[in-house]
């Protein structure tokens, strides 16, 4: 089949790397069940996209359905230093792209790919108002955990007390969630968050989160089993993690790393299996040179194998270039390697990796657990402090190295060295090694035809497909012809005062 025939949906992806990966891999999963998917993301991401990945003009075929990429101009210069605060940043991107998506998708249609669906991430929420404006319906990605969806959910709405200016130290308890202490609550809530301006993203998103007909998230069933059930009685979500799990398309075919991957599988090919410990803070945090010290010297006392990862900040991002401590990697000789990204995916199934010291994003958590790993969690901030809390106390697969920036702590060498014995040899490794099979073994029966997630993709593309029809019988218009002159009257006639009819209608899972 050509890919002129199919339902087209639009991914459109906040610039994060973190943001990027699991609506990247959503629309590989999307487009291998038949579906043409394009992915977009502002040019100053796309132009490090296609640089550091295949990423060509060309349509890449993806099981039973074909993926493309297609870049919008932020409205900025390249090097403007602008983009690195979220504040100014997030306004411009709605700006621009109010304007810009909305023409992306009239040319679309005029090219004979009508689009049927949108698909956000958090932080760009107005996403679902394009959507709503132009008569299209629109989903929404959420790429945290289930348990944090419930968390904002449930300060938005004012429906728990959260930690306040008043009352700094209070225990949260959430449905169908164990006990947080203070600091286990994601960190962008506490009123003394350094990043007030994610906070106020993610509550966006909590305003208008009637408007997407359905939530997908990245986490599976078994995982957060009981969460997800309550939180589904409140809103329209379906878990279709792992996301980075896919059967049908290895994931070496489409990648959307913003940096080359360093070479680092021969080193570990070389290295006794399960002597190689992981680390790797994800791609926005940044520890402090003092704390860095700290870590380097707790990987050398250990005496394990080391893979670190430590990648350079941006230059307008005020954090200070991090260095290893004099005489490092000659006193590591070849037991330490250290690269400035790694394929990450390829080391967590590695053999010879035992476990992997973290930030606990969310991404890197749902990789770990489904890859098996254990971890050593070293959460900083946001999500982060939950994941951690998760993965200690309720996935069993951790050991928690520290509890976040907020608690300005130095983790000393000490510290990382018992942490890092613990995570690696004795009886606790052992336990944690064999939960976290067990975690990658649901995870495998997740995506696996008939599986929770595969399901729920399934139940996604039906639903699409079925709305797409009703999106060209409102336009009034044959399917041949439909999408097309419907998004050309959309753009022609501006996103304000657009009126086309607004599909409805509950979204329905196939059992
Ligand atoms: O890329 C960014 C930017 C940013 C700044 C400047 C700019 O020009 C473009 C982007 C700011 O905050 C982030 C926060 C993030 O939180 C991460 O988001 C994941 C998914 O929500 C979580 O799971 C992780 O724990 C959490 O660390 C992830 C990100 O990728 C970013
Ligand atoms: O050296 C690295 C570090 C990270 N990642 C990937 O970058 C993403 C980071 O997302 P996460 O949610 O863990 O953290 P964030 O960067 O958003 O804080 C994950 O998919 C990782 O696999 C990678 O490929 N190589």
């Amino acid at each position: 089949m050509g890919s002129e025939a199919l339902v087209h949906v639009l991914l459109v992806s906040f610039p994060g790397q973190g943001h990027v990966n699991p609506l990247l891999r959503l629309g590989k999963r999307l487009a291998s069940k038949g579906l043409l998917v394009t992915f977009t993301t502002p040019e100053s991401i796309g132009k490090a996209m296609r640089k550091a990945s295949n990423i060509g003009e060309e349509l890449s075929p993806v099981g039973d359905g074909f993926i493309r990429f297609e870049f919008f101009d932020d409205g900025w210069d390249e090097d403007e230093p602008r983009r690195q605060d979220l504040d100014q940043y997030l306004p411009q991107l709605e700006k621009v792209g109010k304007v810009l998506i909305p023409e992306m998708i009239r040319r679309n249609g005029e090219q004979g790919r009508p689009v049927s669906c949108l698909i956000n991430n958090p932080f760009i929420p107005w996403v679902s108002d394009v959507a709503d404006s132009l008569g299209l319906p629109s989903a929404m990605l959420w790429v945290q955990s289930s348990a944090c969806f419930t968390a904002y959910y449930h300060y938005y709405h004012g429906l728990v007390p959260f930690p306040s200016e008043t009352a700094m130290e209070i225990d949260v308890q959430l449905p169908c969630m164990p006990l947080l202490k203070h600091d286990e609550t994601p960190s962008f809530l506490y009123p003394t968050t350094p990043y007030p301006f994610l906070r106020r993203a993610i509550m966006g998103q909590y305003k208008n989160l009637d408007k997407p007909f359905c939530i997908l998230m990245d986490t599976f069933q078994e995982l957060e089993h009981e969460n997800i059930e309550y939180m589904s009685k409140i809103s329209p979500i379906k878990t279709v993690g792992p996301l980075f799990k896919n059967p049908k398309a290895p994931n070496a075919t489409v990648k959307g790393d913003f940096m080359k991957a360093d070479d680092c599988v021969g080193w570990l090919d070389s290295k006794p299996a399960s002597s190689v410990v992981y680390v790797s803070f994800g791609s926005v945090v940044y520890l402090k040179q003092d704390q860095w010290d700290e870590i380097a010297f707790g990987l050398l006392n250990s005496g394990v194998n080391f893979l670190w990862v430590m990648k350079p900040p941006h230059k307008d991002s005020g954090y200070e270039v991090l260095r290893l401590p004099e005489g490092f990697l000659e006193k590591a000789g070849d037991k330490g390697k250290v690269v400035q990204w790694s394929p990450q995916e390829q080391v967590l199934a590695h053999p010879s990796v035992a476990c992997f010291v973290t930030h606990c994003g969310w991404n890197s958590t749902m990789e770990a657990l489904t890859s098996g790993m254990p971890v050593v969690a070293f959460p900083q901030w946001g999500d982060q402090v939950t994941d951690a809390k998760y993965l200690v106390d309720v996935f069993k697969v951790g050991v928690r190295m520290c509890r976040g920036e907020a608690e300005n702590k130095l983790i000393t060498r000490d510290v990382v060295e018992q942490c890092l014995r613990e995570a690696t040899s004795g009886p606790k490794a052992e336990e944690m090694k064999q939960n976290a099979m067990k975690w990658s073994a649901a995870a495998e029966a997740a995506v696996a035809e008939g599986g929770s997630s595969d399901r729920n993709i399934q139940a996604f593309v039906d639903e699409v497909k079925r709305r797409s029809l009703e999106v060209l019988a409102a336009s009034g218009k044959s399917a041949a012809n439909g999408g097309a002159e419907l998004a050309g009257k959309v753009a022609s006639d501006g996103v304000e005062e657009l009126g086309e009819p607004k599909v409805n209608g509950e979204f329905k899972a196939v059992a």
